[in-house]
């Protein structure tokens, strides 16, 4: 790892309207090769944290800075650069079930590539090579030529992984990737980001809603509790039930103080 963080989170707002603080003086440093899970209850901001990694959301107050660029400030060219080297990956997979497993994969390098593509052979063969391999490494070469929407969702979700590593990545970012899958492709679907983050020296930023696998597959948990960062802890030493805590619906004890960004 070094020093550089990649994603640096200043104090981060989000506020829809007057009513909603999606965010709300979040501060918050990942580093290189770091893998780091959000945990918190449906709608404490989890999302809208992602969002604002590669620029899908901007903040009210506070800065965001990934690779050096200031995310709420970047526009056209500059932001699309930024977002090339970032990967995302959906609860929904998101492929289009009508192309087969390698085109999806394919499109993961449009970024890169000029002009649309319609086809498979109008790719570059070297993309093509290149996606083989990495349909090699999720373990579904065999199924490369079969329609996105025959596969299960935790294949559907390790090709969804292939073509996000298709951007060649420097970071990945997952929303809920597992939350619709049952526990064995989930645990499949973790172990993989896990180790191909390891492979390609990904920074992972992933959100769940599972504390066991935050605790299995993370280096570090980041709890947010109606857009605050409540918890910011090495899994190593974690205490199941702080992370649980988070969970309930009224904060019954304080959590562990954040560490200090630094
Ligand atoms: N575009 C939007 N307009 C208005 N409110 C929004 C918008 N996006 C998110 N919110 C609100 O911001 C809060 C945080 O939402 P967010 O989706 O980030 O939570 P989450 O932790 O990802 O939830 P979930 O686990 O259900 O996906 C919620 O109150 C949500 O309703």
């Amino acid at each position: 790892m070094t020093d550089e963080p990649a994603i640096v989170f200043d104090g981060v707002s989000k506020h829809f309207g007057p009513e909603v603080r999606a965010l709300d003086e979040v501060s918050l440093k990942v580093h290189p090769g770091e893998v780091v899970v959000l945990l918190g209850l449906s709608g404490s901001g989890k999302s809208t944290l992602l969002r604002h990694v590669d620029g899908l959301q901007r903040p009210t107050g506070g800065s965001v800075t990934v690779l050096g660029t200031d995310v709420g400030k970047a526009r056209g060219g500059e932001l699309r650069r930024l977002r090339r080297r970032i990967g995302f990956v959906f609860q929904q997979f998101h492929l289009i079930g009508s192309l087969t497993v390698l085109e999806n994969v394919c499109a993961g390098a449009l970024g890169r590539l000029r002009g649309p593509r319609l086809g498979l052979f109008t790719y570059p063969k070297a993309v093509r090579l290149e996606a083989l391999g990495h349909l090699e490494r999720v373990g579904l070469l065999d199924r490369a030529f079969q329609r996105a929407d025959t596969l299960s969702g935790g294949q559907q979700q390790r090709v969804a992984v292939a073509r996000a590593l298709m951007q060649r990545p420097e970071i990945l970012l997952a929303d809920e990737p597992v939350a619709s899958l049952d526990p064995e492709s989930s645990a499949q679907v973790m172990a993989l980001i896990r180790e191909v983050g390891a492979e390609q020296k990904l920074t992972v930023l992933c959100s769940l809603h599972q504390v066991d696998l935050a605790l299995s597959w993370g280096d570090r948990v980041v709890g947010l509790r109606g857009g605050q960062a409540v918890l910011d802890t090495p899994v190593a030493g974690l205490d199941r039930d702080a992370a649980m805590g988070l969970y309930a619906k009224v904060a019954a004890a304080p959590l562990p103080v954040p560490a200090a960004v630094g």
